[in-house]
């Protein structure tokens, strides 16, 4: 076999519940994943040794060593296996890099995949997420697609049930946010007060059930966008240019700091994204739907 290309979907937590800080320095989450027609493409194929190289919108912040997940992947399944970690890993990126929307992740799973198609090892969807697991909290989710609910730290996944087609448009932000920084913001924001045992919204999974745009639009929760917002107050003027432009809903994605609009048809995601294009309060966007599917091989 000369080479295996899987692709694999970004994510936009519909509602991203936080506890407080565990002793391991995680939170507790009710985290519901919904992945979005954005993909990156992760290729591997037998080299003398383990390489990386990566192209696309964000390229130059990838990192190109051994701490990229998508190399990390690589090697965990080699050494679960006992075999060398000999592949050229090549990354197609179009998933917003340090955004928010687990690009890092989806190469991570991608790659998980696609070495374990390469070297013929047949490994159980099951097997796969346990790895994932491994990897990142972010990771098992970018190889199931589709819709979850993620607790623990998000990595225990719930498949959950969708009824109908969503339509978004991403806005992407000038530089990136670390995941680590604005967990610590909801730290801060929060001390000396109890925070409440995360729980999934009733109303959030019976509008995502039922498809029901509007529904969920009135449901979307990220209690991490206060500290985002924090550490980026310029994303408040992205967020009204989006909801001006016609938006049934806007959030920050994940730690952000990218922008996630609910719109209620493709007409009207075409619409709000020319209106964010238009307001100068973003770098790019990106129009997409969900919900999408997971990790596929080509
Ligand atoms: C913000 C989200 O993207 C929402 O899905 C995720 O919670 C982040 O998932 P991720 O990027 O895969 O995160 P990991 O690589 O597992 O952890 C990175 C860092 O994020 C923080 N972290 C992550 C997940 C979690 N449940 N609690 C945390 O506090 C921790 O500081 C951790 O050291
Ligand atoms: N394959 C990869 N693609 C992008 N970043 C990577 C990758 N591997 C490691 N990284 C590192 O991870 C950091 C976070 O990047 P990533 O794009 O995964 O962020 P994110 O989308 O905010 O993640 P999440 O939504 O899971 O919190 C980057 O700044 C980079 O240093």
């Amino acid at each position: 076999m000369s080479g295996v290309t899987v692709r694999v979907p970004a994510k936009v937590n519909i509602q991203l519940a936080v506890g407080g800080a565990r002793p391991d320095g995680f939170h507790d989450l009710a985290n519901v994943f919904l992945a979005v027609s954005l993909y990156d493409e992760v290729t591997v194929r037998p080299a003398e040794r383990l390489t990386i190289t990566c192209e696309g919108a964000g390229a130059a912040k990838v990192p190109l060593d051994e701490s990229n997940l998508a190399a990390r992947a690589a090697l965990l399944l080699a050494e679960r296996h006992g075999i060398a970690p000999d592949v050229h890993i090549h990354i197609a990126k179009a998933i917003p890099v340090a955004g928010g929307m687990a690009g890092g992740s989806a190469d991570g799973a991608g790659a998980l995949l696609a070495c374990d198609t390469l070297w013929g090892l047949g490994s159980s969807q099951a097997q796969l997420l346990e790895l994932c697991a491994v990897l990142g909290s972010d990771v098992p989710f970018s190889l199931a697609g589709g819709a979850a609910l993620g607790t623990g730290r998000g990595e225990r996944l719930t498949p959950l049930p969708v009824g109908g087609d969503f339509h978004w448009v991403f806005a992407v932000a000038d530089g990136g946010l670390s995941t680590p920084a604005v967990y610590g913001e909801f730290d801060r924001l929060h001390a000396g007060a109890r925070v409440p045992a995360p729980r999934a919204s009733e109303p959030l999974l019976d509008a995502l059930g039922a498809g029901d745009a509007a529904a969920l639009g009135a449901a979307l929760v990220n209690d991490l966008q206060p500290a985002a917002l924090s550490l980026r107050p310029s994303l408040a003027a992205t967020l009204d240019a989006g909801l001006a432009g016609g938006a049934l809903a806007a959030l920050v994605s994940g730690s952000g700091p990218t922008t996630a609009f609910l719109a209620k048809s493709a007409e009207a995601a075409a619409e709000v994204a020319g209106a964010l294009d238009a307001s100068g309060t973003c770098l790019a966007t990106h129009v997409a739907t969900s919900p999408a599917p997971g990790a596929t091989v080509l």
